[in-house]
């Protein structure tokens, strides 16, 4: 097999596609997609000068003659102050013409309609547009739309967010050996890779589609993989070379393109990326576990990330803080739990035991032949 390296397989699968094409969503629909435009503040933020605490609104300097009160959500704006007049005023209220600062209650006294303090000016008023005018660009295109993004763009007037259409991926489970449910007699599996497949792909900024379940005939294959409704296939098992893995074979009959036979990695050396003669990708995923996990990690989730529209993912390091055997040719993914900057190599990862990436919070990334230093992180998604 002539395999790719770890990092051009992850490249190659980032550049097989492009984002799909924009829609307009209301922001309840845009968690998780991707930004398809550059989000631009609608309004300035904050909308006016508003006060930033409790206490009271002060012209010129003091004592001050107590003129009324504003809250936030007031109907009438409030009139402009003249040196010598403070108003009690809410955080968040529209601050009035003529205000110099707003004093809260604990650095300020009052007596009858009379209030005393020292007065800093400018003190305790969000000026309108300071953290962002009304036109600005501030987030760019192909930013993944977070809780945090959801708030800043409604508190910039936003009701809709125009959004690059999530990816669907299908998932063929392959194996005549496989249960989905109970405990398996002898000889029998439990599907390990079907539960845990929709949320990487969900993680992954796409929406899973169809399930087909086919035994080990190149025929049942075939026909999965002309099952429409997803741009991505995802199959598992089959991907090796026994006499029940029909996947190469049946990439063969349909004609498929395969820019990536094979991965320079352990585990997960036996996966690939293929691409159908109209246009929708096959990814490989071993039937180990921990092999598959590997494979959706390494192909499947930047591909469905670049179909979503999203931008590269900052590449997170750490530092090993035990033991780790590098490979002498391929890069090896090793799960560790992270304390700080430091990366603790859990254990249990044979490629068939998902005990050690269920007890972590990331997979290092091991290069051939490493003597030490830093390591590149794979963040492990709940
Ligand atoms: N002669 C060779 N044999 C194998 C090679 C090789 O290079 N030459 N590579 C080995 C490696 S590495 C892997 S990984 C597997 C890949 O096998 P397949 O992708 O063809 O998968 P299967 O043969 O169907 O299954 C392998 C193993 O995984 C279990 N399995 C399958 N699907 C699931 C699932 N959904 N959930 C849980 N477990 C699953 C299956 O029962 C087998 O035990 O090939 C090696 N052989
Ligand atoms: O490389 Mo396999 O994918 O060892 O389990």
């Amino acid at each position: 097999m002539n395999a790719t390296g770890w990092h051009q397989a992850r490249q190659c699968a980032r550049e097989a596609g492009g984002p799909l094409p924009a829609v307009e969503v209301p922001l309840g629909e845009a968690a998780g997609c991707a930004l398809a435009k550059p989000l631009v503040a609608l309004s300035p933020l904050p909308a006016y000068d508003a006060a930033a605490m409790d206490g009271y609104a002060v012209a010129g300097i003091g004592p001050w003659h107590l003129a009324g009160r504003i809250l936030a959500g007031d109907a009438d704006p409030p009139a402009p102050l003249s040196p010598g007049q403070a108003m009690e005023i809410g955080t968040g209220a529209l601050v009035p013409a003529g205000a110099d600062a707003v004093l809260p209650y604990e650095q300020s006294t009052r007596t009858g309609r009379t209030v005393t303090g020292r007065l800093s000016p400018g003190r305790h008023i969000r000026r309108r547009g300071e953290d962002c005018p009304a036109g600005q660009e501030v987030l760019a295109a192909g930013t993944v739309v977070t809780s945090a993004v959801l708030g800043l763009a409604a508190g910039l007037g936003h009701d809709t967010l125009p959004v690059h259409r999530r990816p669907r991926a299908a998932m063929v489970v392959t194996g005549a050996e496989l249960r989905t449910s109970g405990i398996p007699a002898a000889g029998q599996v439990r599907d390990a890779i079907g539960p845990m497949l929709p949320g990487l792909i969900r993680a992954a900024g796409a929406d899973p589609a169809w399930t087909a379940r086919v035994t080990d005939r190149h025929a049942a294959l075939v026909d999965a993989l002309h099952r429409p409704d997803a741009e991505v296939l995802v199959v598992c098992g089959a991907t090796s070379a026994g006499a029940a893995d029909h996947l190469r074979g049946a990439l063969d009959t349909l004609g498929a393109r395969v820019p990536v036979r094979g991965v320079a990695c352990r585990p997960g050396h036996p996966q690939l990326l293929a691409v159908l003669p109209d246009g929708r990708f096959v990814v490989g995923l071993p039937g180990n576990p921990y092999a598959a996990l590997v494979a959706a990690l390494t192909l499947l989730c930047p591909l469905l990330g670049r179909l979503a529209g999203r931008g590269e993912p900052p590449v997170l390091t750490a530092r090993l803080a035990g033991p780790v055997a590098p490979h002498e040719r391929d890069t090896r993914l090793v799960p560790v739990a992270l304390s700080g900057s430091r990366a603790l190599p859990v254990g249990h990862d044979r490629p068939g035991s998902l005990r050690g990436a269920a007890a972590a919070d990331a997979l290092a990334v091991v290069p051939p032949g490493w003597t030490g230093g830093e390591v590149e992180l794979l963040p492990l998604s709940p």
